[in-house]
C-alpha cells in the first residue's frame, strides 16, 4: 500500500479551553477527493492550517505524505480563501509564486526551467492571456485560474482547497472544479476542498468530512449527507432531500449556521 497523502491520528485541535474537533482519525489516499463541510467557525480552515504547518495539533499527529507538516511543503499545493488581490502582480508573478519558498536556484538553467513551468501552469489552466495582465485588473473567475495554477506549479501530491468556488458564476464553478479534477485523475493528486456547497462538487467526491461543534462524521456523500447523520451532528431536526442529483439540506435556523442559499434552507415559522 502506498503512503496515504494525509494521514491524522487521534488529532485534537482547540484554541485556549475551545476544542475545535478530537479524536479525528483520517487517511486520504493519492488521487481522493474530500470535501470538508460544516458551519462557520467549525475548524474546516484551521485543519488546513494543520496540514500547512501553520497551526499546531494540540494532540495527536499529522503526516503529509508520511511527514510532518512544515512550512513552504513542495508537496502541498494550497489555494487559499478568495480576497481581492491588489498588490501589482502580473498573472504570472503570482503563478511563480507557487515555486517560491521551495529552493528554486538562481542559475540560468533553473531560470529557464522556472519560467517553463510557469508556462505550462498557465497553460493547463488556459491562462495564457492573462499572463502579463495586472491581476488586479482580473474579473474573479479570472483571478482563481490564476490562483489555481499557482497551486499546481509545484506539482503537489495534496491540493488544499480552501472554498475556491466562493463568489464563482456557474460556469466558473464548473471551470474550476474541472481543473482540481483533472489534475488528480491525471496526477493521483489528493485533494481536501473546503466548502459550503457541496452541489457543484458532489459528483467528484469520493469521501466527506463534515465538522459540527466539535463533532464530526466522514463516509461517502450518502453516508454523511443524510437526515440522520446531519441531524446527530447539529443534534437538531435537520431533512436531506434529493432533487435532479443535487442534496438539499433543510433545518431549523437556531441549529444550523450555515451561510449559503442553496445548502440550508430555513423552516418556514
Ligand atoms: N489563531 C486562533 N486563535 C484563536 N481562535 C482561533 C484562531 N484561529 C481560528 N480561531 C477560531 O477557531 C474557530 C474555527 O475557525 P476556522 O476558520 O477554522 O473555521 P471555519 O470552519 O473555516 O469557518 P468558516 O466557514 O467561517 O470559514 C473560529 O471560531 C475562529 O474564530
Amino acid at each position: 500500500m502506498s503512503v496515504p497523502a494525509v494521514s491524522l491520528r487521534d488529532a485534537t485541535l482547540g484554541y485556549g479551553a475551545r476544542v475545535l474537533w478530537s479524536g479525528l482519525n483520517l487517511d486520504i489516499e493519492r488521487g481522493e477527493f474530500v470535501a470538508v463541510l460544516g458551519p462557520n467557525g467549525s475548524g474546516k480552515t484551521s485543519l488546513l492550517r494543520v496540514l500547512l504547518g501553520l497551526q499546531p495539533l494540540s494532540s495527536g499527529t499529522a503526516e503529509i505524505v508520511g511527514e510532518p507538516p512544515g512550512r513552504g511543503n513542495r508537496r502541498i499545493g494550497y489555494i487559499p480563501q478568495q480576497r481581492a488581490i491588489d498588490a501589482p502582480l502580473r498573472g504570472r508573478d503570482l503563478v511563480g509564486l507557487g515555486l517560491d519558498g521551495h529552493r528554486w536556484g538562481t542559475g540560468v538553467s533553473r531560470i529557464r526551467e522556472r519560467r517553463q513551468k510557469v508556462d505550462q501552469a498557465l497553460a493547463d489552466v488556459g491562462a495564457e492571456a492573462f499572463a502579463k495582465a495586472p491581476v488586479s485588473q482580473l474579473s474573479g473567475g479570472e483571478q482563481q485560474r490564476l490562483r489555481v495554477a499557482q497551486a499546481l506549479v509545484s506539482d503537489p501530491d495534496l491540493l488544499l482547497c480552501d472554498e475556491p468556488l466562493l463568489s464563482l458564476d456557474l460556469a466558473n464553478q464548473r471551470v474550476v472544479s474541472n481543473l482540481i479534477d483533472s489534475r488528480r485523475r491525471s496526477a493521483n493528486t489528493a485533494v481536501m476542498f473546503v466548502t459550503h456547497e457541496i452541489n457543484p462538487v458532489l459528483s467528484l467526491v469520493d469521501r466527506v468530512l463534515y465538522l459540527v461543534d466539535g463533532r464530526f462524521r466522514i463516509g461517502r456523500p450518502d453516508e454523511v449527507m443524510n437526515s440522520e447523520t446531519l441531524s446527530e451532528l447539529y443534534r437538531a431536526k435537520i431533512d436531506v432531500v434529493r432533487v435532479r442529483g443535487q442534496i438539499h439540506v433543510v433545518g431549523a435556523q437556531s441549529a444550523v449556521c450555515e451561510d449559503q442559499p442553496h445548502h440550508l434552507h430555513e423552516e418556514p415559522a
